[in-house]
């Protein structure tokens, strides 16, 4: 069946480059929540339609559990709680990827073998100097990650073990690296080389802060703040950016553009760019004058742009445990740091609102990781702008476990989801003279 075409079609005006446009509205379909799903699981045969993925599983996974009713998060098994008081970073880096805790030794070995691997090569260096000195760090991280699948030519087949393990130690170990380039980038300082007798933390902060704050004392509280949020970013089962690296990584793209990809969807506001969000909301709010009540008002009206950011979660339906314990340790880390109580103080009486009132409740709608990291990373001495580089640092090991475990899955195949269409029937072309 053939469609006759348009006599006449809706326009709309847009501003480009000075100039006026007019250019065809596409004509709304019915989005996903009007649809009658039953109708077209009957229409459509074989597609199931599943906006967002809330109800699709995508893979097995024996890397992180989450029950988000009863609000636990475990990796490998060993629950969130225990890690984040008893381990380090690197060691829940190889918890995470090669599936147990590692011995002292292998422990000590992983270590070393990371330290060994911080430099980046010279050009790669350069690289920074392109960038706009007002780029959002981010971006910059996603760039230079996939750079990196440039210039380490020789880690980048998905199937051969060994340079599987290098890409492995060379993000790791590079990340950091790069990380504070993107930072230094935007305070207009010259880059350092790591330093690797230092510790992964201790390395990136020097990096980040030293010279010229020459000689730059690393304070070992701020290292223990920092090594325990990356310990509670470090995976999150199927999450929007660790789907993006399993689903690029399942057309058998290296592990460094695959990473790449997970940085980009890891920038977004309703992932982790949420924790920069945050920051400017609960200013936002103290600048108007602290006023929680007419905000969370605001929030309720659904004000397009308004949203109580920090908050909410596609999985936990109870209290996330990370942002438990960030909001527990948040206390005597801000005074160990010399934080901003003012800010922390509104952060907890808005969520004390918040999960008072019916809308939240209704809904089951808990603060998540985001919502008291930021005003810990600000103590630190971060700009907003970088929170969310924090937040791929702590990811990477997921990242990379779970391209791993996809890669070396039988029953991988490429992500391909479909669709249901709603567009126009076959309709004959018309010469450009004629419309
Ligand atoms: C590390 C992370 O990625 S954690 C998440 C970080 N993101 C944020 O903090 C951003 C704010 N939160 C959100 O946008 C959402 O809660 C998400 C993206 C995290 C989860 O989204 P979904 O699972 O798709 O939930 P959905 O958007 O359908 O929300 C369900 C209901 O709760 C409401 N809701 C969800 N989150 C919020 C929020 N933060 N503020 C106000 N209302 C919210 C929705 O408007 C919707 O209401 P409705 O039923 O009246 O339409
Ligand atoms: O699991 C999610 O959807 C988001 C999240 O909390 C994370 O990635 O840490």
């Amino acid at each position: 069946m053939s469609e006759s075409p348009a006599a006449t079609r809706p326009t709309g005006t847009i501003s480009y480059d000075g100039s006026q446009l007019e250019l065809p509205v596409v004509p709304a379909t019915e989005g996903a929540s009007g649809l009658n799903i039953s109708k077209l699981l009957s229409t459509t045969g074989m597609v199931t339609l599943d906006p967002g993925y809330t109800n699709t599983g995508s893979t097995t996974s024996a890397i992180t559990y989450i029950d988000g009713d009863a609000g636990i998060l475990r990796y490998r098994g060993y629950p969130i709680e225990q890690l984040a008081e008893s381990s380090s970073f690197l060691e829940v880096s190889y918890l995470l990827i090669y599936g147990e805790l590692p011995t002292a030794e292998q422990l000590d070995a992983w270590v070393s073998r990371i330290s060994r691997h911080t430099l980046l090569h010279e050009d790669l260096k350069r690289f920074f100097d392109g960038f706009p000195r007002d780029a959002h760090p981010m971006p910059v991280l996603s760039s230079a990650v996939s750079a990196l699948s440039t210039f380490y030519q020789d880690s980048l087949d998905p199937f051969v073990a060994e340079q599987v393990e290098l890409s492995t130690v060379r993000l790791l170990a590079k990340l950091p690296t790069i990380a504070a380039y993107s930072h230094r980038k935007t305070m207009g300082q010259p880059l350092l080389y790591p330093d690797n007798s230092l510790g992964l933390v201790e390395n990136f902060l020097r990096m980040s802060f030293g010279f010229p704050v020459e000689p730059y004392e690393i304070d070992p509280k701020l290292v223990k703040a920092l090594d325990l949020l990356l310990i509670l970013h470090a995976d999150h089962e199927q999450n929007c950016s660790t789907s993006t690296v399993r689903l690029v990584g399942s057309a058998h793209a290296n592990l460094f553009v695959s990473v790449a990809a997970g940085i980009n969807a890891l920038f977004g506001p309703l992932h982790g760019g949420a924790n920069e969000a945050v920051l400017q909301m609960l200013g936002g709010i103290r600048d108007s004058g602290g006023d929680i009540a007419t905000f969370v008002r605001r929030v309720k009206d659904k004000e397009p742009g308004v949203k109580l950011m920090g908050f909410g979660h596609r999985v936990y339906k109870n209290y996330d445990p990370r942002a438990a314990i960030v909001k527990r340790t948040a206390d005597s880390i801000l005074a160990d740091l010399g934080g901003d109580d003012q800010l922390l103080d509104l952060a907890k009486q808005l969520e004390e609102v918040a999960l008072s009132d019916d809308y939240f409740i209704e809904r089951k709608l808990y603060p998540n990781v985001d919502f008291y990291t930021g005003l810990i990373y600000k103590a630190m001495g971060f700009p907003s702008r970088m929170f969310t580089v924090l937040f791929a640092l702590g990811r990477l090991p997921g990242w990379i476990a779970q391209w791993r475990e996809m890669i070396n899955d039988p029953a991988t195949k490429i992500g391909r989801p479909r669709q249901v269409y709603t567009g126009h029937g076959e309709r004959a072309f018309v010469p450009v003279g004629e419309r």
